[in-house]
């Protein structure tokens, strides 16, 4: 039998699945598990009707995906974005089944969306379109089934509309379901720093394996949200020169180093948590697409898929790329940055540590005990550098780029799983 490969207009659904099939041909994937593990178990879909602020109503899409469950309940976040669909969460679904995989959690993966513009809508509306949200996709979501978490435009206070209405809905309080909540209910010191912390360790272990110090390498980052903010954060604490940020307002550029932390405080006073209005000594503003052309040691593309690709590789003069962002880079670029010589760490190893600290998040919700954030930092970083050498020792002894090598050590334990529990999950 040969397996009829399935592709997708979808870039990101198109890159997950060529990678994916790349990684099984070499690793002799036999083909029932490869027919298998590139279907998704289940794809939600559900209409949000919302009454907007001024009276009108609208009817939003929301998704739900569930790609496999073979190593444990689905795990990975919800987006707010005008372009989610049902394609994209299967994408990233797709991607959180490896990722948990190659970190030892006992997940499967899972992710989903509302396709809506969250810079357009006031936080009433927002509520009322996460709780909805929520209710619809109540029969497919729990602790043991499928836990979201934040993702794209969302973060603590949708966790909170998630877990009430679901909570309501149940008549007992369900905490597990969702991870990424606010500390003071629920919610796990080290788990909104622990995206970027985890792709700041994936930086630093790099640069440690080929020798170079961190100390004064030079730093891009694009994308200001969650994982930009605390990698650039956690990069700079350590030495490193973060000399370019960048949000939808544009590059923001200073040769002798952002003040990272002073950016920050810049964004989380702006009424639309906007670098908008940034200044420095020194601060050059770029056009938008800039920060990913710096001529850096290290860059982080950390917005959204797709950032580097056919049209934009050959652009790129950085000598390393470390994605925090799921699927910033397509194979097209992939063999492009290749040919230059980029070394590239893999999304679903480098920003690993959210989904590693939604983890922790999980085991103190069911246990009811709370951990320190010295403990979970500690574990989290273990962890982290763990993987990293497991996937950087593969591809030396392999001779095999760090992407091969981690999507050959994710696939082979969610197969062993699938052999070990039989085909019907
Ligand atoms: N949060 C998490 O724990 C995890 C997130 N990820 C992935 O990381 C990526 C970022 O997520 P997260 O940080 O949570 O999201 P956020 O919404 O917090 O931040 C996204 C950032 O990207 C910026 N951005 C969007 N488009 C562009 C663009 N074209 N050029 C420059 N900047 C742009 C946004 O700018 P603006 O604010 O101006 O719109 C914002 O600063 C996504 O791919 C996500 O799936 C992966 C693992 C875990
Ligand atoms: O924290 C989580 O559970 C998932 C995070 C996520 O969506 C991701 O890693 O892409």
């Amino acid at each position: 039998m040969s397996v009829e490969k399935r592709t997708s207009t979808n870039v990101l659904l198109d890159t997950a699945l060529k990678n994916f099939y790349g990684a099984a041909a070499e690793m002799g994937l036999e083909d029932g598990l490869v027919e298998i593990l590139s279907r998704s178990e289940r794809k939600v879909c559900v209409s949000i009707p919302v009454e907007l602020d001024d009276g009108t109503i609208r009817v939003f899409d929301g998704f739900r995906v569930l790609h496999s469950s073979a190593l444990g309940p689905g795990k990975g976040g919800v987006r707010f974005h005008p372009d989610v669909c049902v394609d994209e969460c299967e994408a990233l679904a797709f991607m959180m089944t490896w990722k948990c995989s190659l970190a030892g959690i006992p997940y499967g993966g899972g992710k989903g969306g509302v396709s809506c513009d969250p810079l357009e809508l006031s936080p009433r509306e927002k509520e009322r379109i996460a709780r909805t949200f929520a209710a619809r996709i109540e029969p497919f979501v729990g602790a043991w089934t499928d836990v979201p978490a934040p993702d794209v435009n969302t973060g603590g206070p949708e966790m909170i509309w998630f877990m009430d209405t679901i909570s309501k809905m149940r008549g007992r309080l369900e905490p597990a379901i969702f991870t990424g909540k606010p500390i003071s209910l629920w919610g796990s010191k080290g788990r909104t720093a622990a995206t970027g912390l985890g792709v700041a360790t994936c930086a630093m272990e790099l640069l440690k394996v080929l020798g170079k110090p961190v100390k004064d390498a030079t730093v891009a980052v694009q994308g200001f949200g969650n994982v930009g903010t605390y990698a650039a954060k956690v990069l700079s604490e350590a030495g490193a020169k973060v000399v370019g940020v960048s949000d939808i307002t544009g590059t923001y550029f200073c040769k002798d180093g952002l003040d990272i932390a002073k950016a920050m405080a810049h964004v989380s006073n702006h009424p639309k948590k906007l670098l908008e209005g940034y200044q420095q000594a020194g601060l050059e503003k770029l056009p938008l697409a800039d920060v990913l052309f710096l001529d850096v040691d290290v860059l982080l593309p950390c917005a959204l898929e797709g950032a580097i690709n056919a049209k934009n590789a050959d652009m790129v003069k950085a000598t390393f790329i470390v994605e925090g962002a799921n699927g910033p880079v397509t194979p097209e670029a992939d063999a492009v940055l290749d040919a230059k010589g980029i070394l590239i760490v893999p999304d679903f190893l480098a920003n690993s540590g959210g989904v590693v600290g939604s983890y922790f998040e999980w085991c103190q919700d069911l246990a009811g005990f709370f951990w320190t954030e010295e403990e979970y930092n500690e574990r989290l970083l273990r962890i982290m550098r763990d993987n990293f050498h497991r996937v950087w020792e593969y591809s030396q002894e392999k001779s095999i780029k760090m992407r091969r090598a981690a999507f050959m050590v994710a696939i082979k334990r969610v197969a062993d799983a699938v052999r070990m529990r039989g085909i019907f999950l």
